[in-house]
């Protein structure tokens, strides 16, 4: 698939889990989970340590099978035996640890792997004008522009590092893009730059995968939320049903939290009045009351429509 085709129709499903287990062992990572990826929408997945993230986003890319439920790609039961499977799906992802070597040009880590040549065989040789080329134009075209492509990668911030990774995703064909906690390791204006090429694959049409532990960045962009606790689904609604408030608290254990609020009372001696109460459903909150998207703390990325 071209880059060309990635602007799959608005909406349209790409990925659907339903059910979804896997056991190591005999020990249970995930269980009954449900998860659906759409073209043209950021799905966050959130949870703490330990809740089943990555063997979440090992399903989808190709790398572990799942040992209960069913996995869909566009509509049909599929058994994903590799990411190379995947890939051939259009399911990309790309991963904390980016797979670059840090010394090399950017342009020649865009293509790694897959590098272009020129000339009939047995007389090949690389076409370095060309790959320059298409690197810059595709990178240009998700709204990065660099300054010198010959710069090794490695000079560059882990935030445009990020980037430069999701732009190559885009370019091989990736309709689904699966983003492992992209921000985790960065500061608010490196995190701003990476979402806003969140935002950017999610405008060109991509069914965007988004893991994250920080419920503000997934706030900022995200269409769906899917909180996962100890390998469940603890939470999972769509933009409009939750505010950024219910989303921290169930980040933070809303439900622990408020349990230790009550026994603080009972002990007396702390202060429990501004402690947090047991996140609300979502719908109880009421409408209108939506966080303020461009609250402290979180970077600059667009706001949602
Ligand atoms: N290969 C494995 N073998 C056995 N148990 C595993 C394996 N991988 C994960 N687990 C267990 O499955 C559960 C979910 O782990 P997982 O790594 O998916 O969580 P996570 O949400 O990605 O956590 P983190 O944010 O810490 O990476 C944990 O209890 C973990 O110990």
């Amino acid at each position: 698939m071209s880059d060309n085709d990635t602007g799959a129709r608005a909406g349209r499903e790409l990925v659907r889990l339903t059910g979804v287990g896997k056991t190591y062992g005999t020990s249970r990572a995930l269980h009954g989970v449900d998860l659906t990826v759409r073209a043209g929408e950021v799905t966050c997945v959130l949870g703490d340590n330990g809740a089943g993230k990555s063997t979440l986003i090992k399903i989808v890319s190709g790398l572990h099978r799942h040992s209960e439920g069913e996995l869909l790609i566009d509509g049909e039961p599929a058994r994903l035996s590799s990411p190379r499977d995947a890939l051939a799906r259009g399911i990309a992802a790309v991963y904390q640890d980016l797979a670059t070597v840090t010394l090399m040009p950017v342009w020649r880590n865009f293509w790694l792997g897959s590098e272009l040549t020129r000339g009939p065989w047995p007389f090949q040789r690389l076409d370095i004008p060309r790959m320059k080329r298409v690197a810059d134009e595709s990178l240009r075209a998700m709204g990065i522009a660099l300054d010198d492509m010959e710069q090794p990668i490695g000079s560059l911030s882990g935030g445009q590092r990020q980037s430069v990774a999701i732009a190559r995703a885009v370019h091989f064909g990736a309709r689904v893009l699966i983003l492992d906690e992209p921000t985790a390791a960065l500061g608010v204006k490196q995190s701003g730059v990476v979402l806003k090429y969140v935002a950017a694959a999610r405008e060109r049409g991509l069914g965007v995968v988004f893991i994250t532990h920080n419920p503000h960045h997934a706030y900022l962009v995200g269409d769906h939320f899917t909180v996962l606790r100890l390998g469940t689904v603890e939470l999972s609604e769509p933009r409009e049903r939750v505010t950024l408030e219910e989303l921290t608290l169930h980040m933070a254990g809303g439900a622990e939290l408020a349990a230790l609020k009550h026994e603080l009372a009972r002990v007396g001696g702390v202060d429990t009045g501004s402690l947090p109460d047991a996140p609300a459903r979502p719908g109880e909150s009421g409408e209108g009351e939506r966080h303020d998207e461009n609250a402290e703390d979180t970077p600059g990325a667009p706001p949602r429509p």
